[in-house]
């Protein structure tokens, strides 16, 4: 390279190797250019350093720069030197088991791991197991019943929200089998999963990528995995009448999302623009729901869903309210501990005709909305953002989804309503034929509703519940929020670093 002072923390060094001087080419006003002839003479001895380094909007590759000495011992005892920094830091995985969805996004994933993230790999020295999947839910089963846990430091999986989904059905599954834990009983504490995972983005929407990490871009993903970083995630419990539907750790939506959802699994074949197709169709029919959403606000917390302040790297509201979260659950622990802080804490009942019901547990930033649906909701403060969209005109619904583009709030509405909430539950208003002949109640229900709006075409009743891009087949559900229940390779979304340059005249 060229000449000039590096300054490359350690934690960001990616690898160190020797370097063949003859090879080498230098770039000299712009041109690529072999070095001279005497260069090489004098200095024979290279090594070159790969780093992490930042681009623009939190994008991360992997830059080198290549030192040259004339004495090949000093080369040697430099090379050593870094590998022994590199082997002290202990949060770097060694060996990972990936999955690959092969199906998702614009069906590219194995091209992006294979292209973009196995030279990195190879070059940190990592070894992999890779297992491309061959149908929806192979990821799932294996983690939960076969792979030997024991062998990895991590999981890596690329895809989308619905393959990370996967990874962690089967990473928790897993977790709560091996400790005993019931996972159908709504109100048992679950036991936290200690190997991270890492999200190679490969899918339509790679939320849960964006939101963690600030962008959704492999290359960054796969160099956050290399220097071993670790970010706690909260993750919600779904339960229908005390068995267990799902887990959920970006958005839970009622309504509008989850009609968007169950249109747009038609039409896989257009891949991520399918989202923006059935967007506007739904959009455009405009139905709202009846329901009973019940939630106990969250109190005793720091940070309130219309904080100006977002989550970040190290972010203090995270680590203030999980400290909180442990202590409370030791002290219920105690025998005649202070329960009565959960359970007896007021319960708020709003009940209405709903656009959408969304549970936002992160921000849910992504490309399409760069602030997401709960701009200031935390990754790992456990809690979940309720917003509710009531009734409202068409119009005035525009005007609310334009806002999660632009600076505006789009909680500053009449219509919406916004709550920090620990755990929640919805009941529709026409309720869920089960127990009783299917389509017996279907008949009542219909004529009951076709009664309520003469007008409307009675297409659906209810709506379905958009869990991390997953169709739940219920409408009425029980949430609960288990604080910092998994690790990912990531760091939460980095603030701009700034940096205090002191520039010292030359003549002392
Ligand atoms: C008029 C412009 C309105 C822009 C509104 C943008 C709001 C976007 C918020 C998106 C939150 C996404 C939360 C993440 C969910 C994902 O977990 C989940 C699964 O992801 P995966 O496919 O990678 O597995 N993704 C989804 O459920 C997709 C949600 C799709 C949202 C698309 C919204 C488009 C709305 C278009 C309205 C158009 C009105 C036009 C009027 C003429
Ligand atoms: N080999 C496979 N064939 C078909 N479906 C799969 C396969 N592997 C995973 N899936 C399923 O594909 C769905 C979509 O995956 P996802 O990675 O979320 O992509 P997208 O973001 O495009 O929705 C998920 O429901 C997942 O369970
Ligand atoms: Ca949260």
């Amino acid at each position: 390279g060229s000449f000039g002072s590096h300054c490359v923390p350690v934690s960001e060094i990616i690898a160190v190797q020797e370097t063949e001087v003859d090879n080498i080419q230098t770039k000299d006003e712009g041109k690529w250019q072999k070095m001279s002839q005497k260069t090489v003479e004098t200095y024979p001895y290279a090594f070159t350093v790969f780093y992490v380094e930042r681009a623009r909007q939190h994008r991360w590759r992997c830059g080198n720069v290549t030192f040259f000495c004339s004495d090949g011992l000093l080369r040697q005892q430099w090379v050593q030197a870094i590998k022994e920094q590199l082997s002290l830091q202990t949060c770097r995985p060694k060996h990972l088991l990936v999955y690959i969805n092969p199906y998702g996004g614009k069906q590219q994933g194995k091209q992006i791991y294979e292209q973009k993230v196995v030279q990195l790999f190879t070059l940190a020295s990592i070894s992999t197991d890779v297992i491309v999947t061959e149908r929806a839910n192979h990821a799932r089963d294996h983690l939960k019943t076969e792979a030997d846990l024991k062998k990895y430091d991590g999981i890596v999986c690329v895809g989308g929200d619905g393959m990370f989904s996967e990874v962690i059905h089967g990473l928790i599954s897993r977790t709560q089998t091996d400790s005993g834990v019931d996972q159908n009983c709504a109100h048992e504490k679950l036991v936290q999963c200690n190997l991270r995972v890492g999200i190679i983005p490969a899918g339509s929407t790679d939320c849960i990528c964006y939101a963690t990490i600030g962008i959704n871009d492999p290359v960054t993903s796969a160099l956050h995995i290399i220097v071993g970083d670790s970010q706690a995630l909260d993750v919600c419990s779904v339960h229908h009448n005390d068995t267990f539907l799902k887990y959920s750790v970006s958005l839970l939506g009622y309504g509008f999302y989850g009609d968007i959802l169950a249109d747009s699994e038609k039409k896989r074949w257009m891949g991520p623009a399918r989202y923006d197709f059935s967007g506007i169709k739904t959009f455009l029919s405009h139905h709202y729901y009846e329901g009973t959403v019940s939630f106990q606000p969250a109190t005793d917390i720091l940070g309130n869903p219309r904080d100006k302040t977002k989550c970040r790297s190290g972010c203090y509201v995270c680590q203030h309210n999980g400290q909180l979260f442990s202590e409370e659950i030791r002290d219920e622990s105690v025998e005649g501990g202070v329960s009565e802080n959960e359970d007896e804490r007021e319960w708020k009942v709003v009940k209405g005709k709903f656009l959408a019901i969304n549970a936002a547990s992160m921000s849910c930033a992504c490309p399409r909305s760069p602030k997401g649906l709960s701009p200031a909701a935390h990754l790992a403060d456990g809690t979940t953002d309720i917003i509710l969209v009531r009734k409202c005109s068409r119009l005035n619904f525009l005007r609310h989804l334009l806002r999660h583009t632009s600076k505006d709030d789009q909680f500053d509405l009449t219509f919406i309503e916004v709550h920090r909430v620990r755990k929640f539950k919805f009941t529709p208003k026409y309720c869920e034929s089960e127990d009783t002949d299917v389509k017996d109640v279907r008949k009542k229900l219909f004529s009951q509703i076709c009664r309520d709006h003469p007008a409307c075409s009675c297409t659906s009743v209810n709506s379905n519940w958009n869990c991390d891009g997953e169709i739940l087949d219920h409408a009425a559900v029980e949430v609960g929020v288990h604080c910092q229940l998994i690790k990912l390779f990531a760091r939460g979304i980095e603030e701009p670093m700034l940096y205090l340059a002191l520039v010292l005249p030359c003549k002392l």
